[in-house]
């Protein structure tokens, strides 16, 4: 469906998707999103006010064109092209720190974060006003990970999540699917954007004390590859060295003696998947 953009309105939210080769996957985002909203049972965000802003690191894979189309047709879209940098929670921060909304919301590209959640997580910043941080999570209560989703990627999710647990109450601090406000990313000290795990960094450098979270299926993926790799969960351990450190200061070295505990778990875990 076409329907062209009203451009006097004032954006309020921004969608920011950090992309690497995903073409296959930015046509039924977008499409799925713009018609939850045109049938929202809510009211406050609507095709017209909010933005979907895609940060890509060069794809090279037909995804600006594809953006293009989608804009051409009266999608709100914006896409943004990085040709020096690379890297998921930089990309996150470029696209927040353009945005024009006031409402912040992340999200994969990859339809594992489901589109017609977007327009729910961005709702409750609205209707909770003392809310700093809303969380799609996939530890709620009623919500089952897809029995298709490989075995690893669950141990590694939960032990990831464990090893956060001194640094953040979010029961999904893994999670990518996430939203803030402009104010309250302001507030942010020292942000350190290494890594997946822009969530966690965000919820303790920017000092979010009231999060609220809207439980979600995580899918699996169907077009397009994961960028997880070994390299991931090294960046992920010198992250959370970091934040133990900015949180605990002193107290910091006990902190670290759990982490080391905890991480000898995760590898032996590992381990064990690979050679069983
Ligand atoms: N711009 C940019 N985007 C990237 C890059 N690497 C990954 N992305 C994008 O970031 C999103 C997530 O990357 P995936 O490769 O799909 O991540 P995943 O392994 O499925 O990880 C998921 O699970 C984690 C929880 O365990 C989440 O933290 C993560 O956000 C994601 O949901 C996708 O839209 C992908 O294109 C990069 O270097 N640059």
């Amino acid at each position: 469906m076409t329907t062209q953009r009203n451009n006097q309105s004032k954006i309020l939210a921004s969608v920011v998707v950090p992309t690497y080769k995903e073409v296959a996957n930015i046509r039924p985002l977008v499409t799925r999103l713009v018609n939850k909203l045109e049938n929202s049972p809510f009211g406050t965000i609507n095709r017209n006010n909010i933005e979907i802003i895609f940060v890509d690191d060069n794809s090279k894979d037909g995804s600006k064109e594809r953006a293009q189309e989608l804009k051409d047709e009266g999608y709100p879209v914006v896409f943004i092209e990085r040709t020096t940098e690379r890297g998921l929670s930089s990309a996150v921060l470029r696209g927040f720190n353009d945005a024009k909304g006031d409402l912040l919301l992340c999200m994969d590209a990859d339809l594992q974060h489901p589109p017609e959640k977007a327009p729910e997580l961005l709702e409750a910043l609205v209707k909770n006003k003392d809310a700093d941080f809303v969380l799609g999570t996939r530890y709620g209560e009623g919500v089952e990970i897809d029995p298709n989703w490989p075995m690893h990627r669950v141990i590694i999710s939960k032990v990831a999540r464990s090893l956060s647990r001194p640094l953040t109450p979010l029961s999904d601090p893994m999670s990518g699917f996430f939203g803030l406000r402009k104010s309250t990313l302001e507030q942010g000290k020292k942000i350190n954007p290494i890594g997946f795990k822009i969530a966690l960094e965000l919820y303790v450098k920017c000092g979010c004390k009231n999060s609220t979270e809207v439980p979600f299926s995580f899918g699996v993926r169907e077009a397009g590859e994961s960028k997880l790799s070994g390299k991931v969960i090294v960046k992920y351990i010198e992250q959370l060295v970091e934040l133990y450190s900015y949180t605990y200061g002193q107290a910091f070295i006990p902190a670290v003696l759990i982490t080391v505990i905890f991480f000898g778990i995760f590898v032996l875990m590992i381990l064990y998947r690979l050679f069983q």
